[in-house]
């Protein structure tokens, strides 16, 4: 399980009036196991930052995260293991094979040889990547990096998962993929967080959705809770009215 309590990031300002960007402001929502949590908004929003503090590349400002109950900020080492991340840049090694990519990062949390091949199996199959698996990834496609980087994400079995916009630039059978391989994932109990633009990327799959907009959360709930919010049937209306526009919020 992961909460984001209160959490704020602001960047030095760059323009003539160094006025400070406030990327991310007093934003907090609770991620459960079992449950995919997505975060919806439109480009600029503050995913991005919000995600990168919950994985503790970035230190907020205020508020913490607590990821299974340990504050990132006391311990990020243990945080940081039971995590998986996709994060926005995907950079694979493009000296190495999707295998040997997924290998590496295997090593490094120290798994033993035989545990880093079963579960890339494993994953190779859910990911249908058999038949990339072991070319150089000089020249994949983007969907093949995708998935090789998650694949890698997720090499050690973390109870967490994270991935910043995963269907960006896929194709729709790619997508139709990754979004079955999301599922399993929450049915195997896992805790998954995913941000995107979509708003039919999020209704498809969400038990409950974040909307950020401006770096706040305008709402928060389950699509049932945000379609009675709003008073509207359908969840896309509901997302336009509750974020008051719906400028880049599609496929
Ligand atoms: N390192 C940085 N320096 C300055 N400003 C930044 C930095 N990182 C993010 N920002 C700004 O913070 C705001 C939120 O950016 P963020 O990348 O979190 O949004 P996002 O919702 O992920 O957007 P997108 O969907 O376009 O990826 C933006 O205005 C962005 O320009």
């Amino acid at each position: 399980m992961i909460v984001a309590e209160h959490l704020r990031k602001t960047f030095p300002g760059k323009g003539k009036d160094k006025q400070r960007v406030i990327a991310v402001d007093d934003v907090g929502f609770t991620a459960h196991d079992g449950q995919i949590t997505g975060l919806l908004g439109p480009n600029g929003a503050g995913k991005t930052t919000t995600l990168r503090m919950l994985y503790t590349l970035m230190t907020p400002e205020t508020g913490r995260v607590l990821v299974d109950g340990i504050d990132v900020a006391a311990d990020a080492e243990r945080v940081r293991r039971s995590l998986g991340v996709l994060p926005d840049a995907r950079g694979v090694y493009k000296r190495l094979t999707a295998r040997e990519n997924i290998d590496y990062f295997g090593q490094l949390h120290g798994m033993s040889a035989q545990a880093i091949a079963q579960r890339t199996q494993k994953l190779a199959a859910a990911l249908q990547m058999e038949d990339f698996l072991d070319r150089s990834t000089e020249g994949f496609s983007q969907g093949q990096r995708t998935k090789t980087a998650i694949a890698r994400a997720l090499v050690h079995d973390p109870k967490n998962v994270i991935l910043d916009e995963p269907t960006n630039g896929l194709d729709v059978m790619t997508t139709r993929g990754l979004r079955s391989f999301l599922k399993e994932l929450r049915g195997e109990g896992r805790c998954v967080i995913f941000s995107s633009h979509i708003m039919q990327e999020v209704a498809a799959l969400c038990d409950r959705i974040v909307i950020i907009a401006h770096g706040k959360v305008t709402a928060q709930g389950t699509p049932d809770e945000l379609r009675a919010m709003t008073g509207e049937d359908n969840l896309e209306d509901a997302f336009v009215t509750l974020i008051g526009s719906e400028e880049g919020l599609h496929a």
